[in-house]
């Protein structure tokens, strides 16, 4: 039997599947078919989820492993926010050790584990590099230009100005007001540009962000390859990022920012140094199900002999998300 978890960061979902814990590993397409098939809402396992995350072990230095993202419609993302920390949690548990690296697509990230956000609710920070504004790193092409960094773009959408940025996944952000962030451009712009378009070859998540304090923002994500989701950790990142830049009087870098979500809440702390930017991610790391799941049967993609177990840690969760409304009221 092999052990998976359905974990989640500000409730954006992922399966966890630790490749070391098989006799033989599944191959690249049995984990893109895996990842397909466990993530749908009807067909996959507990309503599904928006990814699989897969652990491998990493000979890097000063990594305890490495880890691949598979969006829902099987596409390979080279980083995941949100998912970052809910592996940090399971390597950091695994190994017992509580700062370590953590090897992805790019780059080997710095993580640890920090105090507890609320009771029983893990919570770890994570770094999100590298960043790069340059239009060949998301890529984005017929904007008339290199970098788009507040710059209105008429063909999205009227009125609205768009930044774009790669962490090193890609993002393309907006400041909007209520009526907007409410309204379906949204999910029109995200359904426009992941599918064949002129200017995101391969797609791109869109995040919508209202700034609603001193350091504080609400951000919705349509995510590339997912659709809509709960939160999106690079996008929350990235969108801090845009903040400090484009809102320099609201928002400061170095400073912790409260980023509210559907989801929940994370935190950001956006560094500059020199003209390089990196950004640290702060947030809950939640477990809420262990799957035990035959190998041959992860192999032929088989879900029907899954025994699955809830653990106690939702009902935490869903409090701490209650008392930040008591908060924000
Ligand atoms: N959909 C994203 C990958 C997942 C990122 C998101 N879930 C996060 O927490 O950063 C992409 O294709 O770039």
């Amino acid at each position: 039997m092999v052990q998976l978890l359905k974990v989640h960061g500000s409730q954006n979902k992922f399966f966890i599947l630790d490749q070391t814990e098989l006799q033989t590993k599944l191959s690249q397409p049995e984990l893109v078919a895996l990842a397909k098939h466990i993530t749908e809402p009807e067909t996959g396992l507990l309503n599904g989820a928006d990814g699989l995350l897969v652990i491998d072990k990493s000979d890097h230095e000063g990594t305890l492993g490495s880890m691949q993202v598979i969006n829902t419609d099987g596409s390979i993302a080279s980083m995941c926010g949100n998912g970052l920390r809910t592996v940090s949690r399971y390597l950091s548990d695994k190994f017992n050790k509580d700062a370590f690296k953590v090897e992805t697509m790019d780059s080997d990230l710095h993580v640890h584990r920090e105090a507890d956000l609320a009771d029983n609710v893990p919570t770890f920070s994570v770094e999100i590099s590298p960043v790069t504004f340059a239009k060949e790193t998301l890529p984005f092409d017929n904007l008339g230009t290199d970098t788009l960094i507040n710059k209105a773009v008429p063909a999205f959408a009227p009125g609205l100005k768009f930044t774009a940025i790669s962490v090193p996944n890609p993002h393309l952000i907006s400041f909007v007001d209520d009526d907007t962030m409410h309204s379906k451009t949204l999910g029109q712009l995200g359904k426009m540009l992941n599918e064949p378009n002129d200017y995101f070859p391969d797609g791109v998540n869109v995040s919508f962000a209202k700034i609603l304090d001193h350091n504080t923002l609400f951000v919705r994500t349509y995510e590339r390859g997912v659709g809509f989701t709960n939160a999106c950790g690079t996008g929350m990142s990235a969108t801090s990022l845009a903040f400090c830049l484009n809102h320099p009087e609201m928002a400061d870098f170095d400073e912790l920012i409260s980023v509210y979500n559907p989801g929940g809440m994370v935190k950001t702390r956006v560094h500059s140094r020199d003209d390089t930017f990196s950004i640290d991610l702060i947030g809950n790391a939640t477990f809420t199900h262990k799957i035990e799941i035959p190998e041959t049967d992860l192999h032929a993609n088989d879900l029907d002999h899954a025994e699955i177990t809830e653990t106690d840690e939702q009902p935490a969760y869903l409090r701490f998300v209650e008392n930040l409304k008591n908060q924000t009221v």
